[in-house]
């Protein structure tokens, strides 16, 4: 099965567009992790079992891990993922973007080492830095094309034979690179007018779509921005708002991460 394939079976058969996001942060873990050898892993391991039931996708973040040499945690994530919940799409978020011979290497840390279904990266160094990726044929590759923070406007509003940088990205990715079906946009929900100009752009190709929650971005302008006509199409992202969500009276921080996630998947699918 493809990334494209098992990502419409997720969406479909979960009914969920949201992609919870792993960025674990020993600094904001619970009191009952604290000084844990494998706290990164058991942190983890419970915010996924806690909150697959409202996941369409999972997103690891890999400089949280290795920041801290901790891969060896986060190869434990991927097998305990690709284990238990082989249904489920595994993004690995690096942002990779190299020349040809390097991205060779990413491309097997991302797909042999991490076994992950997909991963982000960067445009900038143009075609043959992401074409070693889709060598790779049922994995996919997701490029950054408008991303959710306030500087990604210092290139991609850049405008280029009349047209903002991130359109051209969208558009090249869309006509040029998707030979096989394995591309995705990066397009942050902070930039909901953005969202609506790539999705007329690049019909129904999936986005990654960060920066509810936490970045404060607006669901429903991001739903209805950005869904296709089938009401999917986008893998909703959200990390800090879920894993660190404030527990409730006789919750754990699991707990707490399970009722935000499924308060974000049952908004989010309100305006499909
Ligand atoms: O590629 C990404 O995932 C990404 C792209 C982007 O434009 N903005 C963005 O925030 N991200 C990632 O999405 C996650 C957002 O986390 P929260 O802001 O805590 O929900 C982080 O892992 C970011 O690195």
């Amino acid at each position: 099965m493809t990334f494209i394939e098992k990502l419409n079976a997720a969406w479909t058969s979960r009914n969920s567009l949201l992609c919870v996001g792993l960025d674990p942060d020993l600094k904001k873990f619970p009191a009952e992790l604290q000084g844990k050898p494998d706290a990164i892993f058991e942190f983890c391991r419970a915010i996924i079992d806690a909150t697959a039931e409202a996941a369409c996708a999972f997103k690891p973040q890999i400089a949280y891990f290795a920041a801290l040499g901790a891969e060896e945690q986060l190869e434990r994530i991927c097998a305990y993922l690709r284990t238990n919940y082989p249904e489920i799409p595994l993004v690995l978020d690096a942002k990779r973007g190299d020349i040809g011979a390097t991205a060779e290497q990413y491309a097997r840390e991302a797909f042999e080492r991490y076994d992950a279904d997909v991963v982000t990266v960067s445009p900038y160094m143009g075609w043959d830095s992401v074409s070693p990726y889709l060598e790779w044929k049922d994995r996919g590759v997701i490029v950054l094309c408008r991303t959710s923070n306030a500087g990604g406007s210092d290139l991609q509003f850049l405008e280029v034979d009349g047209k903002p940088l991130y359109q051209h990205v969208a558009r090249l990715v869309a006509e040029k690179w998707n030979t096989n079906g394995q591309c995705g946009l990066v397009v942050g929900a902070t930039f909901p007018h953005e969202l609506a100009q790539v999705r007329a752009i690049i019909g129904d190709m999936p986005l990654l779509v960060p920066g509810v929650g936490a970045q404060g971005g607006d669901v429903q302008a991001t739903v209805t921005s950005g869904k296709t006509a089938s009401g999917t199409g986008m893998m909703i992202n959200s990390s800090r708002a879920i894993l660190y969500a404030k527990p409730e009276a006789g919750e754990d921080f699991a707990a707490a991460a399970r009722r935000v996630a499924i308060q974000t998947r049952d908004e989010i699918n309100r305006f499909r």
